[in-house]
């Protein structure tokens, strides 16, 4: 099963890049996973904030394939532990979905659409975060998760 990382912007930040890169390498032991970075669509300044959302759903609705999980990160989402991501994605596997997307929005969110098109929307904290820090946050989750699901000893209770 393979873990598609979507997220809308610009590359990441020297900030966090170091750490999204060695935390996706680390993923990549247990899962095969890779970054998709939708650019913002063009003229995006001009564009009020609810037509940039639907553009940007958009974009995101045609890129997904019909038997893609979705995974929409939103602050108003259900929590989940890291046992809980864990046992979340040992069921993909068990149930054979082929790609687990999980996908970060822009500026203003994620567009109604592409939330209800998501098997699960995923708060992180009742905090909002920029979603540079949610691209590093989410590598690291993803392979703590996946030293879980092997006991290895990276996660601690
Ligand atoms: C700057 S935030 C957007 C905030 C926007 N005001 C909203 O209402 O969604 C950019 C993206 O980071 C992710 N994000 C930020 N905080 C999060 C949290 N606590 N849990 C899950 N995702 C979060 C979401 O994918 C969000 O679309």
């Amino acid at each position: 099963m393979k873990l598609a990382l979507w997220t809308i912007g610009k590359a990441h930040e020297p900030y966090v890049k170091a750490g999204i890169e060695d935390f996706t390498k680390r993923l990549n032991h247990y899962f095969p996973a890779e970054w998709n970075i939708i650019p913002v669509p063009k003229g995006a300044g001009t564009l009020s904030e609810a037509e940039l959302k639907r553009r940007e759903g958009e974009l995101i609705l045609a890129a997904l394939k019909p038997d893609d999980y979705l995974v929409a990160l939103d602050e108003r989402g259900r929590g989940l532990s890291s046992e809980g991501l864990a046992g979340l994605l040992q069921q993909r596997a068990n149930e054979g979905t082929r790609t687990v997307v999980f996908l970060i929005g822009g500026a203003f969110g994620i567009d109604a659409a592409v939330l209800r098109r998501a098997q699960f929307q995923w708060s992180l904290s009742a905090l909002t975060f920029p979603h540079q820090l949610v691209r590093l946050v989410l590598a690291e989750q993803l392979y703590r998760a996946g030293t879980i699901l092997r006991n290895e000893k990276y996660h601690h209770k």
